[in-house]
């Protein structure tokens, strides 16, 4: 059975259609991810899925449940975890008092566990912490009943990098209990750590639903080159580099370059050995950013 599955799910605000027509399923064990740029629906088809708004018209089911019959939510929560992307604790409240009034809603088998492995604050008011600790408090609550399913509104946001690991590292050790995870995010590096498979959303509607290697195969990396002096741009001459973009003085202007930045989705090996016959100052292959591959991938339709 899907954790998840969305059929022709759909929210018109009036103004917006937030969610249009959203058809997907999320397997039993898997770690999901849902991407899209500001406002392309995401927190919507989650508050859906949550039962806090309700579809226009379509349907969705979580852990077999369907998420407009009230009384059959409530029985699937208490097998769900939910990080909000904006958590909006009781500011007066402490730590420990909000992590007590989870549980007796709840429970809380795993708190001490998890206290352990996120270590929030617990003694001040949630007024004094900060966006990362927050976050970190949201993380205990949303694990400590020891849910089958967990729904996160980037999970990441506010916490550092060690943090953002060892959350990683957590997340795969739930999956491999069986948890299933579906998360929302724009940043890819995060993605491409955890997810199994993608959904993508743009403007409400559905783009694509991907393994995430062949989200990556089609990604390409961004790589800058510098050069100590002008070198031809034949330079360039390998397969897979795409748009390429010239210093102010280089490229169109001569055939020769100091500075260039493109898209590379060829071997990597390859474009070394081409690039190592020259004398470089600097060169970085990095992740595109999230937003350059919807509007490559996704922008015309
Ligand atoms: N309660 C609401 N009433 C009217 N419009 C809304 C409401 N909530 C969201 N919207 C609109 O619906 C669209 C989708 O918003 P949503 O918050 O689902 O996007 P998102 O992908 O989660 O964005 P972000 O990544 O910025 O959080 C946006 O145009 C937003 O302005």
């Amino acid at each position: 059975m899907a954790a998840i599955k969305l059929d022709g799910l759909t929210k018109d605000y009036g103004d917006v259609l937030a969610n249009d027509d959203l058809s997907f399923e999320v397997e039993t064990g898997e770690i999901f991810g849902y991407l899209g740029p500001n406002g392309a629906g995401k927190t919507t088809t989650i508050r859906a899925l949550l039962g806090f708004i309700s579809p226009t018209s379509g349907s969705a089911r979580v852990l077999g449940y369907d998420v407009t019959d009230e009384p059959a939510l409530i029985e699937a929560k208490r097998r769900i975890g939910y990080l909000s992307d904006e958590p909006g604790f009781d500011e007066d409240a402490t730590g420990t008092k909000i992590l007590d009034l989870h549980a007796a809603v709840k429970g809380d088998e795993r708190r001490d566990e998890l206290l352990d492995l996120f270590e929030p604050p617990l003694d001040r008011p949630v007024r004094d912490y900060s966006r990362g600790n927050v976050q970190k408090l949201g993380i205990v609550t949303t694990f400590m009943h020891d849910p089958d399913l967990v729904v996160l509104d980037e999970p990441t946001s506010g916490l550092d990098p060690l943090l953002q690991q060892r959350f990683a590292e957590f997340l795969r050790a739930e999956q491999r209990n069986g948890v299933t995870v579906f998360f929302s995010s724009h940043v890819l590096s995060e993605v491409r750590r955890l997810c199994d498979r993608v959904g993508i959303i743009r403007d409400g509607q559905l783009a694509a639903v991907e393994p995430i290697d062949s989200l990556l195969e089609r990604t390409g990396k961004s790589v800058t080159v510098n050069t100590n002096e002008p070198i031809p741009t034949d330079a360039l001459d390998v397969d897979g580099i795409h748009d390429p973009e010239f210093g102010e003085f280089d490229g169109d202007q001569s055939d020769t370059f100091t500075e260039c930045t493109f898209t590379f989705t060829g071997d990597i090996n390859a474009l070394m050995t081409r690039l190592g016959r020259y004398d470089l100052l600097d060169l970085s292959i990095e992740e595109a950013p999230l937003e350059d591959v919807f509007l490559k991938f996704y922008g015309e339709s």
